[in-house]
Formats: structure tokens, sequence, C-alpha cells
């Protein structure tokens, strides 16, 4: 590792974990993720014909034109680095709306979309340790403390998890052992249990990535 940063890619740094300025996005910013989630959903449920498809790629081609020559490297790009928005700006996550938070719990209202469609009306089963993992890390990374990585995560599919319905999430610090932090996780559908987790986050030292 040399430490250089390419401007497109972010390359990577040594002591990255060290606070930086909150970047500030833009006035619409967020609106524009959230269209870019839209277009996510439609593009999934959509049965275009050639003449559309045709179209649609074009357009999406011209926009990412568009946008090239605006591109930093990860130390500076705002995608997922907006902490105060839902999805932290980022359209990979599935949005977590924060309802409370402290030092030990986390409770949000989450809502998986046709995006994150498995099958039969159910998220897929990856969509679901990714919003677990955002929101543990969230929670280990809280209150000063130096930086912490998924050790690992491990998730249990009680029942399907419904998209396009409002989901309760709450999240729990359970200990924390020298480097070691150890979360738990529950996410309802109502009354109906349709995952736990339980996560070990350990602390990086100086030099890890
Ligand atoms: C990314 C951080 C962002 C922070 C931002 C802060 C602001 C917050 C804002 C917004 C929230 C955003 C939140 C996003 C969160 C996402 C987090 C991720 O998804 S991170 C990507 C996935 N994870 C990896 O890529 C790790 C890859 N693995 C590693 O780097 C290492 O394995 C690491 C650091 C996890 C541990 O390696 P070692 O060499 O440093 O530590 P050793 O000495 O092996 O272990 C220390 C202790 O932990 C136990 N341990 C380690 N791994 C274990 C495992 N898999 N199972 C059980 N125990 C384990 C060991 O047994 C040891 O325990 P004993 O001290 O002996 O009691």
């Amino acid at each position: 590792m040399d430490g250089t940063v390419s401007a497109r890619s972010g390359g990577r740094r040594p002591n990255w974990w060290k606070p930086r300025e909150r970047p500030v996005p833009p006035a619409g910013y967020p609106e524009m993720i959230e269209a870019m989630r839209l277009l996510q959903d439609r593009i999934t449920a959509a049965v275009p014909d050639a003449a559309m498809v045709a179209e649609v790629t074009r357009g999406l081609t011209a926009i990412a034109d568009r946008l090239e020559p605006t591109a930093r490297d990860e130390w500076s790009q705002l995608a997922g680095s907006l902490r105060e928005v839902p999805g932290r700006g980022s359209a990979l996550l599935p949005v977590v709306e924060i309802l409370s938070e402290n030092e030990t719990t986390l409770r949000g209202r989450v809502r998986f979309s046709r995006f994150h469609l498995g099958g039969n009306g159910a998220a897929h089963g990856g969509t679901i340790p990714l919003m677990f993992d955002d929101i543990l890390g969230r929670l280990a990374n809280s209150g000063g403390r130096p930086v912490a990585r998924t050790a690992y995560l491990h998730v249990n599919y009680r029942s399907i998890t419904p998209i396009d319905r409002d989901l309760r999430v709450e999240i729990r610090f359970d200990r924390e052992e020298g480097r070691k932090r150890l979360l738990r996780g529950e996410l309802r559908d109502g009354d109906v249990l349709c995952a736990d987790c339980e996560g070990l986050f350990v602390e990086l030292r100086p030099g890890q990535p």
C-alpha cells in the first residue's frame, strides 16, 4: 500500500480511519439519490419493449456521461458519507429511517422495495445482512470509538421479510471486550420476527485497512 489516491476508484490510504470533515452535499443531493432508488425499483419491475429499452439506455448513458467529469476519489465522494441522511446517500443500502439512537440502542424503520426482491414478495436474503451490517456498524462505531470492522455477521431468517412494507429494526450493543464489540439486532413485521442477527466488530489497529 503506497497511500496513492486515484481520482476515480479512491485508492487505499494509510490511517484512513482518522476523523475527517463531514462533506456538505449540494442542495437536492439526497433527492437525486432518492430518484436513483426510484429508478432501481422501476427498472426492476419494468418489462419494456425494444424501442423503450433503446431509449432508456440512451438516456441513462447520457446521464452517466454527464456525471463522469465530476467523479472524485473515495475520500471526497458524497454517496455513503451522509450520516444524517437516511440511507447515508447510498443507493446500495436499504433505507433505515432512524427513530431513536443512543450509545446502546438504535431503533429504526426500514422498507425493502422492488429492487431488493428475492421472490414471492420477499426481500432477497442478501439484502437483510446488508441492512444489518450497516446499522450494526453505525452503532458499533458510535460514541467516539475508534473504527471497527465486521469480523462476522450471523443472520437467522425466522420468516420471510416482505417488500413494500414498513418494518421495524432494533439493534443493541451487547458488550465490549478489548477490541471486540458484540451487537445484536432484530427485524420485525409488526409482531412477526423476520430475522435476527449477531455481529462481532473488531477495532482496527493503526495501519489496518
Ligand atoms: C468500515 C468502517 C466504517 C466506520 C465508519 C464510522 C462512522 C460511522 C458512520 C456510518 C456507519 C457506517 C457503518 C458501516 C459498517 C460496515 C462495516 C463493514 O462491513 S466492514 C467490511 C467487512 N469486514 C471486513 O472486511 C473485515 C475483514 N477482516 C479484518 O480486517 C480482520 O479479520 C479483523 C480486523 C476483523 C480482525 O483481524 P485482527 O488481526 O485485527 O484481529 P485478531 O487478532 O485476529 O482478532 C481480535 C479478536 O477478535 C476475534 N475474532 C476476529 N475475527 C473473528 C471471527 N470471525 N469470529 C470470532 N472471533 C473473531 C479474535 O479471536 C480475537 O479475539 P481474542 O482477542 O483472542 O479474544
